[in-house]
């Protein structure tokens, strides 16, 4: 079983219109869709957005629908400044911008007994780098940081760049990616820019979050040819 994740409607909806589904699972207050495409069993899911939403329906994913590989697709913040509205971008790693135990010592991000990055599968990123070389798509790869607060101050999305290296921002991937290292499931994640996250970002992603949803979901579905 593959799981396909995302955190908002909006997200997993034009992923869906490609699939002809077999049946809605109700569970903890959520929808999980299965599916087939080929001959992949998927099960699908948005979470609602946010860490504690994400790390919900990535364990259900895992511990009732048996998932064995975790796909993300969705909409992110952008960081890097060659990263355009559209972009496509696949997280190396992933982690939580909002955890702050520095007072006690400990880095940025950093938990006691857990860590700072959770590393995404090198197969799964493997195959969408053909798979985007195949189709002629930009794909950028970079790590990409979560909190449970939507960006839109330059300032902000500064010190989380120069803090973990971030490329992108969102507010789930560091969740699910901390599920699935625990749960040793392998983790892809894939984004597409919906703003730049700095002073205006809500206009622009209220205008292409539907936009931008529909190019990661495209490109999930041709991944999953190739998985
Ligand atoms: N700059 C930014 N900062 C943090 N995250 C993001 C993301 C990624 N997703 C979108 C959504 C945040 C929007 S809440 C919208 C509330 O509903 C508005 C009506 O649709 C959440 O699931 C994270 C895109 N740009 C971002």
């Amino acid at each position: 079983m593959i799981a396909i994740m995302c955190a908002m409607r909006e997200e997993l909806e034009p992923i869906l219109e490609y699939l002809k589904l077999k049946e809605t699972v109700e569970y903890a207050n959520n929808k999980y869709y299965l599916a087939k495409f080929n001959n992949l069993d998927l099960v699908l899911a948005y979470s609602k957005i946010g860490k504690v939403n994400a790390a919900l329906s990535a364990a259900i994913l895992i511990e009732k629908f048996n998932a064995k590989k975790l796909l993300f697709s969705g909409v992110a913040g952008a960081i890097e400044r060659d990263l355009k509205i559209g972009d496509l971008i696949i997280a190396t790693k992933t982690c939580q911008h909002d955890i702050d135990l520095t007072v006690f010592g400990y880095e940025p991000g950093f938990i006691p007994e857990s860590k700072v990055f959770f590393e995404c599968d090198e197969n799964l990123n493997h195959i969408a780098k053909k798979v985007a070389g195949k189709l002629g798509i930009k794909l950028k790869e970079g790590i990409i940081a979560s909190g449970d607060q939507f960006i839109h101050s330059k300032e902000k999305k500064e010190w989380i760049a120069k803090t973990f290296g971030a490329s992108a921002i969102e507010m789930e991937g560091g969740a699910v990616g901390c599920v699935c290292d625990n749960e040793s499931v392998p983790f892809f994640m894939l984004r597409a820019i919906s703003d730049a996250a700095e002073e205006g970002a809500g206009i622009d992603f209220d205008e292409f979050l539907e936009e931008s949803s529909r190019v990661s979901a495209k490109f999930l579905i041709e991944m999953l040819k190739e998985i």
